[in-house]
């Protein structure tokens, strides 16, 4: 497989803040690839690099191929970049916007594509419309857009969700896993874990310039033992003392426990039966991608991979 975008060992400095600590990143074309941490983990400062935007102080970075600062245009050529400010010429019109964005790289006869990123992004009614006159979301779609004037081989999207309504960001991701399917590479960064895991196929989680973990989606919740919660209502709805030291809270009438693994269930099962309680429900719910992440960012001993 082609490496869409392949980071060595980058460091970036602010002054003497070290905002990307020996990154290492190799994504492969094709993936639909997140990129997670909390504010300040450094992924605009990441992206911004792979984009030529900003020089990496050690290391080096190549897109498709392409070295992002020695060969910035052939890299710049197979690179969409939805930023997340909202970057925009008040005095156009998005079409405008997106005619002259294509001009920059260099497509004059580029009306069918821009006709249908206009569609596909719910534009259509705006198209003529100036850009300050556009709400923050539609707006938002025009970023997405301009990013896809070239139709690049490799997205980044950096968190293009932010302030954007839920119908928007159903078209959106629909358009995106398309463009996916077609054979686009995808990088996405969001604080909205649920859109990471239901879309991206491997993820790499940044804290404090550093990738602390890196893996396939799957194997990433499987292989992080952050545990199992078991909820349960009950009649009379009270634990026995054996089982208090267990739970991790009560919500909407549930009683919620921490298991390490299923075999811990038969016991907690056991206990009850013991001290005559009745369960009315039981519900075992599985750790899904915000549990792992909440684990990784409150470990102190997390350790760059
Ligand atoms: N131009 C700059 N000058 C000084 N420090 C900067 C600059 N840009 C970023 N930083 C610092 O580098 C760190 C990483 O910032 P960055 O914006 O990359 O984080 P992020 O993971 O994208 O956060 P968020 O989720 O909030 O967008 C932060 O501590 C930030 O304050």
């Amino acid at each position: 497989m082609t490496a869409a975008i392949v980071v060595q060992n980058v460091c970036k400095y602010f002054g003497a803040f070290c905002a990307l600590d020996h990154v290492h990143l190799e994504i492969q074309a094709g993936e639909f690839f997140a990129l997670l941490g909390p504010n300040g983990a450094g992924k605009t400062t990441l992206i911004h690099t792979i984009a030529g935007l900003s020089v990496a102080d050690s290391g080096s970075i190549h897109v498709m191929g392409n070295h992002v600062t020695k060969q910035y245009r052939q890299a710049r050529m197979r690179l969409g970049i939805v930023p997340q400010e909202l970057v925009f010429d008040p005095f156009f019109t998005v079409r405008e916007t997106l005619k002259i964005q294509s001009g920059y790289y260099g497509i004059s006869d580029n009306g069918a594509w821009i006709d249908e990123i206009i569609a596909r992004l719910g534009l259509a009614d705006k198209a003529d419309t100036n850009m300050r006159a556009l709400s923050g979301g539609m707006k938002r779609r025009v970023m997405v857009a301009q990013a896809l004037v070239h139709k690049p081989p490799v997205i980044i999207l950096d968190e293009p969700t932010a302030g954007v309504d839920v119908e928007l960001r159903q078209s959106l991701w629909d358009f995106i896993r398309e463009l996916n399917v077609a054979g686009h590479t995808i990088v996405l960064t969001t604080h909205y874990l649920e859109e990471a895991e239901a879309l991206c196929n491997r993820i790499a989680m940044l804290k404090q310039g550093k990738v602390i973990a890196l893996n396939s989606m799957q194997n990433f919740i499987s292989t992080m033992s952050v545990g199992y919660t078991l909820r349960l209502r009950l009649l009379p709805d009270t634990l026995p003392s054996m089982l208090q030291e267990i739970q991790t809270g009560y919500r909407n009438g549930y009683i919620e426990l921490k298991l390490d693994n299923y075999t811990q269930i038969e016991p907690v099962l056991a206990q009850l039966r013991l001290s005559d309680i009745q369960i009315l429900e039981m519900q075992l719910l599985q750790p899904d991608l915000e549990d792992v992440f909440v684990s990784l960012m409150n470990n102190p001993l997390t350790q760059t991979q």
